[in-house]
């Protein structure tokens, strides 16, 4: 794989696609399923994992606590080992390696030491790092001018932890209750945790835990408290989730593409015209990116799931419809969604997304910044983004170490002629080959 030119010239689509895309696996499962494979009782084997920026730091941390991870062609077997300190891990900028791994390395016999990314390091840690420490952890972390622990930093594992009862707030981020229910099994008590934020976002997210626990073997209890803000769309939604100790299964494990990942290339349906196809899309899953389904019919397209793949197919006319939605489900989408809104024909409201302002980038000021800069109307709102049609022109759209900005571009460049990307290659955090997959679809291959 050759470098990209910097920035990227990104392509504009000279007729109507008609591409098939396999997209690699989920990130958000493969680090679910790698983290509880270093905690579980016997080998598990994961197959069609991602192999992308983001699961090579997971497979690097569990390595350093002492699991082994070996390769068997695009498959992987983790052997799981005794935790063990001292040990350095890289999170880079993935949210689910700096929230995920310190709930494990309690469990080490000694000083793990966690840092990453400069912009790592401005991403929200307090709510993982004060439950651990309620749960009984030692716990050195750097605080920010806010007074709230950050990375780098260093977890005094003694080899197991009380465990119990815990309140989290988890209204920044479901990855704050993900970390701890995933780790739990191993904690003497487990953890019963209560969220006491106003809102929860990415519920599905965290849907999608408690579903890898269970497949695993593990019993967990979804609780709501009665009075307690849920802030989730769903009728029934949990605030409370009780996950009791006991052995992890190993065993083998197929995991479904990442479905976020698949939306650049669907949205690419709708900015360019033509179809496109996503093989091994699931009947049933908890991954948020299901949702693109919705979100794309109402920007409408023609949307089918039929004999296992999705089928997208851009409106005929050309005429892509504006969004009123509240996207706190599916945050993580937020960036495919506006570039499409930034192409519509009618007004756009994207809202609950708040929380966005502490992932790879603040995204809310990066969409409203980048469209503005192509010459289009967009403006910031306290939880979202509000976006206006308006002609766009070419130009250069900064991607911030953010792969979802890098592919929002690209998806503006589909329209838009002379659109160049800064640093496509951040895409790698998720995508092994963002450019050359976008290529391939151009060309009708995918
Ligand atoms: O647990 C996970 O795998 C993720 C949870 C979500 O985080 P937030 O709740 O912080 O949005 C999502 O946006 C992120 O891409 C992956
Ligand atoms: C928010 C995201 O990533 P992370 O897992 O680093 O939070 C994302 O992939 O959109």
């Amino acid at each position: 794989m050759t470098l990209p030119e910097d920035p990227w010239p990104a392509p504009t689509a000279t007729g109507p696609l008609d591409a098939t895309v396999d997209v690699p696996g989920s990130k958000s499962l493969t680090n679910r399923y790698l983290l509880l494979a270093a905690l579980a009782a016997a080998p598990t084997e994961l197959v069609r994992p991602l192999h992308s920026r983001d699961s090579e730091l997971m497979v690097g941390a569990l390595r350093a606590l002492g699991a082994t991870v070996e390769e068997d062609g695009e498959d992987l077997r983790v052997t799981p080992g005794p935790l063990r300190g001292p040990a350095q891990v890289d999170c880079g900028l993935a949210g689910t390696v700096m929230r995920f791994v310190p709930a494990l390395a309690v469990l080490a016999d000694g000083d793990v030491h966690l840092d990453g990314d400069p912009r790592a390091r401005e991403r929200p840690m307090g709510p993982v790092v004060r439950g651990l420490r309620d749960l009984g952890a030692a716990v050195d972390a750097a605080t920010n001018a806010d007074g709230e622990p950050t990375l780098p930093l260093t977890v005094h594992g003694t080899g197991a932890l009380t465990g119990g009862a815990v309140d989290v707030d988890a209204s920044g981020s479901s990855q704050f209750v993900s970390a701890l229910l995933l780790a739990a099994p191993g904690y003497e008590q487990g953890v019963d945790l209560r969220h006491t934020g106003a809102t929860l976002p990415s519920l599905p997210h965290i849907d999608m835990t408690v579903a890898v626990l269970r497949e695993r073997g593990v019993t967990v209890e979804e609780l709501t408290e009665v009075g307690a803000p849920a802030g989730a769309t769903t009728e029934w939604a949990p605030t409370r989730w009780r996950v009791h100790p006991g052995p992890v299964a190993g065993g083998r494990i197929v995991v479904e593409p990442d479905l976020s990942n698949a939306g650049p290339f669907l949205a690419a349906a709708l900015a360019a015209g033509g179809t496109v196809r996503v093989p091994r899309w699931p009947g049933s899953t908890t991954q948020a990116g299901d949702g693109l389904r919705e979100l794309l019919a109402a920007m409408g397209a023609e949307v089918v799931l039929a004999d296992g793949a999705l089928r997208v197919t851009g409106p005929a006319d050309g005429r892509i419809q504006g969004l009123d939605a509240d996207l706190h489900d599916v945050g993580e989408l937020t960036p495919t969604i506006a570039a499409l809104c930034a192409l519509a024909e009618t007004p756009s409201r994207l809202r609950g997304v708040a929380h966005l302002r502490g992932h790879e980038t603040d995204r809310l000021a990066a969409i409203v910044t980048e469209i503005t800069r192509l010459g289009g109307r967009a403006r910031e709102t306290a939880d979202g983004v509000e976006i206006e049609p308006a002609p766009l022109r070419g130009g250069v759209v900064e991607s911030y170490h953010d792969h979802r900005m890098a592919t929002f571009g690209a998806i503006l460049g589909l329209r838009v002629p002379g659109v160049r990307v800064v640093d496509v290659a951040t895409t790698a955090k998720t995508l092994p080959d963002f450019p050359g997959m976008w290529r391939a679809m151009l060309a009708g291959r995918g």
